[in-house]
C-alpha cells in the first residue's frame, strides 16, 4: 500500500487520536502523507480543517483526504460542499470498498467516538486498496456532477486554474 502522491489528513480535536493512530500505521506501511492539523483536544471547528483538506484533493495537491472527527458526520458534510469532492463517511469494511468501487470517493471520513482504532485502520486500507469500477456508475457521478454544476458553474478548483 505505497502511495507516491501523497494523503491528506486531518481532525478536529475529537478526532486527532484516531488521526495519529491512523498516520502511525501510514508510516509502518511506507504511505506518504500530509497532516492539515490538529494535535490536541483543544476545541476547534471542523469545517475550518475540512476546508483545507478537501480544497487540497480538488486542487490535485494530494490524491485522496482521510477526514476524523467525532462522528465524521461535520467532516462529511464540510468536505462534500467543496467542488469536485466525493466524501463518503465509513463505519464498516464493505461501505468502505463500495465508496470507492461505486461513488469514487476521494476523501474518507471516519468518526473517532463511533470506530475504534483497530477498525479504522482496516477500513482505511481497504478504502486506498480499491479501485472505482466504472462502467454504470460512470453515468451516476456524471449525474452528481450535473448537480454540482448547478450551483457553482460546474468547474472543480483544479479545473477553474
Ligand atoms: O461530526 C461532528 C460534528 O457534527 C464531530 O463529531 C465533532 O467532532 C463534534 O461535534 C465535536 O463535539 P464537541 O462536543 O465540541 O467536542
Amino acid at each position: 500500500m505505497v502511495e507516491m502522491i501523497p494523503i491528506a489528513i486531518g481532525s478536529d480535536h475529537a478526532g486527532c487520536c484516531l488521526k495519529k493512530e491512523i498516520k502511525e500505521y501510514f508510516q509502518d506501511k511506507g504511505v506518504q502523507f500530509k497532516d492539515y492539523g490538529v494535535e490536541t483536544r483543544e476545541s476547534v471547528d471542523y469545517p475550518d480543517i475540512a476546508l483545507v483538506v478537501a480544497e487540497s484533493v480538488a486542487r490535485g495537491e494530494n490524491r485522496y483526504g482521510i477526514l476524523v472527527c467525532g462522528t465524521g458526520i461535520g467532516m462529511v458534510m464540510a468536505a462534500n460542499k467543496v467542488p469536485g469532492i466525493r466524501a463518503a463517511l465509513c463505519h464498516d469494511i464493505f461501505t468502505a470498498r463500495a465508496a470507492r468501487e461505486h461513488n469514487d470517493a476521494n476523501v474518507l471520513t471516519l468518526g473517532e467516538r463511533v470506530t475504534g482504532a483497530g477498525l479504522a485502520c482496516e477500513i482505511v486500507e481497504t478504502w486506498l486498496r480499491s479501485s472505482f469500477q466504472g462502467g454504470r456508475h460512470e453515468k451516476r457521478l456524471a449525474k452528481i456532477k450535473d448537480i454540482e454544476a448547478r450551483y457553482c458553474h460546474g468547474k472543480c478548483l483544479k479545473e477553474r486554474e
